[in-house]
């Protein structure tokens, strides 16, 4: 794969449109960004191409936004906080399109070692289109602005969309910084892994993320299962979860994934216990909640569970005490809300407090571990993908490295 340092070393750069495919890829509370973490790691990469004289383009997607513009997921927020991080003599362009006029105009007026950053590449149906033709169109349309192509989303690599999949096909490409360091740790964990191996998983997006564990169940010693996907687990198990999330057609293939790892003499870490309200809490105004413990086999049919409950941290803590290898991604439970933040605040502390080596993956996992105050340097690796990670780890192929490398 080549990188921007071969880029640069062979003189391609300077005075060229280079196109930075970044995942800024934030959380939001309205326009104020709650963690810049994803920003701060697309700074080294767009740094060394301005200096290197080039013309950047930056572009990213954020949330899911179905197509067409929408407000409430406009990177100008994020172009303001990337202006702040590129320092005073390096402001940011934010282009109002991805390629119409205002992105034109935009990249037309760059000088050498500017930079500007296009509206969300969601906006436009082309960039996460099924359909190859569809996505290729859009493609082509961002090929014209630019000489040269550079992935550094590695949050986004497991995306066959076209800003990450069909436009490096389209222009001379390499991988940015951001992407070099996140494969060459996460590959260490798909080699010699110090075992134990204790893999946490959590979060909301679960049918992207219960197969992996189809994988795991052949690398790991260890699965802990928190956050949304717990719930179809003790369905699994004949547990009633309430108005919990739950992932009812995956039932069955997560009681062929408890027999197997039963077989295969993999330990599966559920909650003992949940902690949950009748109703989701308002994270804008994080007004108390009312919150309820219960055991597993005991939740009340009203209620979701937003978090593993106090018997439940103690225990995944002991689970992680003797790892020697922690990967883990997701947030045990809806951190955003300090009534259910413990479980992942546990998690967090856990990895501080063993002695393995441990990845954390996933923009929000990752946000979590900061808006909880913890030190990042405390952790071994703090990786921006989060679904990314977990495929890379899969052994799958990203279509977002596979693109880099041809
Ligand atoms: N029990 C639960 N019910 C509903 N939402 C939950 C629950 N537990 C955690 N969450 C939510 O999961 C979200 C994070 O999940 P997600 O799968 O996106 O993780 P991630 O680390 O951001 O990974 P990625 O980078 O792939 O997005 C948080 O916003 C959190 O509130
Ligand atoms: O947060 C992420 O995992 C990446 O930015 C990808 O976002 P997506 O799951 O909406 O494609």
């Amino acid at each position: 794969m080549k990188t921007i340092d071969d880029l640069i070393a062979e003189g391609h750069v300077a005075g060229k449109r280079v196109f930075v495919r970044a995942d800024l890829n934030v959380p939001l509370d309205g326009e104020r960004i709650t963690d810049d973490g994803r920003i701060r790691a697309a700074v080294p990469t767009i740094t060394k191409l301005a200096e290197a004289g080039a013309k950047v383009i930056v572009a990213s997607h954020l949330g899911r936004p179905k197509g067409e513009p929408d407000p409430k997921f406009s990177l100008a927020p994020v172009a303001a906080r990337l202006g702040e991080l590129l320092g005073a003599d390096r402001q940011v362009a934010f282009a109002a399109d991805t390629v119409g006029d205002s992105a034109r105009t935009t990249v037309e007026k760059l000088g050498d070692g500017q930079v500007a950053l296009l509206e969300n590449l969601r906006f436009n149906a082309g960039e996460t289109s099924k359909d190859d033709t569809e996505r290729g169109a859009f493609a082509d349309r961002l090929a014209a602005l630019a000489d040269i192509y550079v992935g550094d989303g590695f949050g986004a690599v497991h995306r066959k969309h076209a800003s990450v999949y069909d436009l490096p096909a389209r222009l001379p490409h390499a991988a940015g910084g951001l992407i070099a360091t996140e494969v060459g740790v996460l590959k260490k964990l798909t080699e010699d892994v110090a075992r134990p191996y204790a893999v946490v998983l959590g979060g909301s997006k679960v049918s992207d993320k219960l197969g992996v564990i189809d994988h795991l169940l052949e690398k790991a010693d260890r699965i802990l299962v928190g956050g949304g996907m717990l719930f179809t687990f003790l369905k699994a198990q004949g547990y009633e979860v309430g108005a919990s999330l739950l992932q009812e057609d995956q039932i069955p293939v997560v009681k062929e994934y408890l027999e197997r790892a039963k077989a295969k003499g993999v330990e599966f870490v559920l909650p003992v216990d949940v902690i949950g309200d009748t109703a989701f809490p308002d994270l804008k105004t994080k007004a108390p909640a009312s919150p309820v413990t219960a055991a597993v086999d005991a939740i009340p049919a009203d209620v979701l569970g937003l978090d593993i409950g106090p018997e439940s941290r103690k225990l995944f803590a002991a689970k992680l005490a003797d790892a020697a290898t922690v990967f883990w991604n997701g947030p045990m439970g809806v951190f955003e809300h300090p009534d259910f933040a413990e479980g992942t605040r546990a998690v967090a502390q856990a990895l501080i407090d063993s002695p393995a080596f441990t990845v954390v993956g996933g923009g929000d996992s990752a946000a979590a571990v900061r808006i909880l105050g913890f030190d990042e340097n405390a952790f071994g690796h703090i990786s921006t993908g989060g679904g990314a990670s977990l495929e890379y780890l899969e052994g799958k192929t990203l279509p977002g490295l596979a693109a880099l490398e041809g």
